[in-house]
């Protein structure tokens, strides 16, 4: 690559960090993320996109955007050129690190299929797949075990295993990639499957246009006839009547035929609003498995594998600091790292701990993560839920009912907020070290065998989160 290139692919990095900040996370995931560098020459950058679907769509509705925000950080005008390149799936060879060890020699013997290049190439314009999302390169911690397996039990035996499955969990936290690693996975071991991933949103808009044009026939045919159907964000649905019908009855068709049905929302079907009862015992009737925040180990496992793919050797007090401070989601940790690499490769400069503290200072996740979000903010929400006061919360008495809110805010303050032990037990009126952790321990322990538990702590998370908000 001559200099002018590798300047322009950092630029192009730059390009994608700005778009993710303005655009909506579903057009950046479903759009922009499909764009790919392919090289420069004076005052043109080249881009490809996999399918003639998606350069239409960035083409009308994101080209200028992309021209602009180039130019500006080259200071020359920029002509943005796009090819249209399909993609062939990687190699099913490529090195599995899920975390999954039974996974690994699963895959092997896929690696001996010969197939040859052509074959493997798949059609993910039907499909509306991004081949980037896959379990290799999904990170399994503690917080994803659970959904990361049902996801991959699915994958293996699409349609019978777990039938209808629902992904849920907060924002930035893998819902997507999940999801589109359970299509991928299939269109590449199962191709006479036909998969389809849509947003509930393009679900909807797609209903609508059919609507319009007098094709709702055709609309109906599309999405019953296959044979794994994967719709993210269906929280999207609440208040859209029409539609929640419509996939209410595709639901039916794809679920009596055996057909493979996968959903994601961002909370329990059981605190949607608006939507109509009979779709709800739908999404209700299958697996439902949660996506939780990551703990600091997962987070510096992330960090490490996406600076390795990145080519980056990052020193591990950074990662240290970011891991400690970012611990809102998987999303604000990558922007993070984005960013120090933009910083560090546009300026060439080594990443060390003063610069990522310096550079890092105004990242809103880096904020939200220890200094505005206090212990005393958590023991507020908990002792509004359960109607205690917060000063009994803090406090000795030893009652049923305060003994269990006062073990939950101790345990969501460790998770939420990376004080120490000894810290939080001096919020808590002076409590030890060891009582902490027998509380964070003990709490730890109930969530996983009892669900009821289990979706309180979750909502106590969304609660004090959207508190921090307000
Ligand atoms: N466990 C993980 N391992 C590796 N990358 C991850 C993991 N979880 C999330 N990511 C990455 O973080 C980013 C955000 O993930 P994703 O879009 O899947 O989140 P989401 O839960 O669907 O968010 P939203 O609710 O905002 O749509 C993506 O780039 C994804 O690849």
């Amino acid at each position: 690559m001559s200099h002018v290139e590798e300047n322009y692919s950092v630029f192009w990095l730059e390009t994608e960090k700005r778009l993710k900040e303005t655009i909506s996370p579903t057009d950046y995931t479903v759009w922009i993320s499909r764009i790919r560098y392919e090289g420069a020459a004076a005052g043109k950058l080249m881009l490809s996109v996999p399918s003639q679907f998606v350069y239409d769509k960035v083409d009308r509705e994101f080209r200028s955007q992309i021209t602009d925000i180039i130019s500006d950080l080259t200071g020359e005008h920029i002509k943005v050129e796009f090819v249209i390149k399909k993609i062939s799936a990687p190699s099913p060879a490529a090195p599995f690190s899920g975390g999954d060890d039974e996974e690994n020699e699963t895959k092997k013997p896929h690696a001996e299929v010969s197939r040859t290049e052509k074959e493997r190439i798949i059609d993910y314009e039907a499909s509306n797949l991004n081949p980037l999302y896959r379990f290799e390169n999904f990170i399994a911690g503690e917080n994803s075990a659970f959904a990361y397996s049902a996801a991959m039990a699915i994958s293996k035996n699409p349609g019978v295993t777990y039938n209808p499955c629902l992904v849920y969990g907060g924002v930035g936290l893998g819902k997507t990639h999940l999801l589109q690693s359970i299509g991928n996975y299939i269109l590449e071991n199962n191709p006479e499957l036909k998969v389809v991933y849509v947003t509930a949103e393009m679900f909807t808009n797609e209903f609508i246009q059919s609507i319009g044009d007098k094709k709702t026939q055709a609309f109906k045919n599309k999405y019953r006839k296959v044979g794994v159907l994967l719709i993210d964000d269906i929280h999207f649905l609440q208040g859209k009547d029409s539609t929640q019908e419509e996939l209410f009855h595709t639901f039916n068709d794809l679920y009596d035929t055996h057909k493979q049905l996968v959903f994601t929302c961002d909370r329990p079907i059981s605190e949607l609003k608006d939507l109509t009862s009979r779709l709800r015992s739908r999404f209700e009737r299958g697996l439902n498995v949660d996506l939780l925040p990551p703990n600091y180990e997962t987070r510096m496992a992330i960090l490490k594998r996406k600076s390795a793919e990145k080519n980056m050797s990052i020193p591990d007090d950074v990662l240290d600091f970011i891991s400690r401070n970012v611990n809102t989601n998987v999303r604000d940790l990558e922007a993070s790292l984005t960013k120090l690499i933009a910083y560090s490769t546009l300026l060439n400069k080594e990443i060390t701990l003063d610069i990522a503290k310096e550079q890092l200072k105004a990242f809103p996740a880096h904020n939200a993560a220890s200094p505005s979000l206090s212990i005393e903010t958590i023991i507020r929400v908990v002792s509004d839920y359960f109607n205690v006061s917060t000063y009994d919360v803090k406090g000795k008495k030893k009652t049923k009912s305060l003994i269990q809110p006062r073990q939950i805010a101790m345990y969501l303050a460790r998770i939420l907020c990376e004080y120490s032990t000894s810290e939080i037990g001096s919020e808590f009126g002076g409590k030890d070290h060891s009582t902490v952790m027998h509380a964070y321990q003990r709490v730890e322990g109930m969530i996983k065998t009892d669900e009821a538990l289990n979706q309180t702590v979750q909502k106590l998370i969304r609660e004090i989160r959207d508190y921090k908000k307000n």
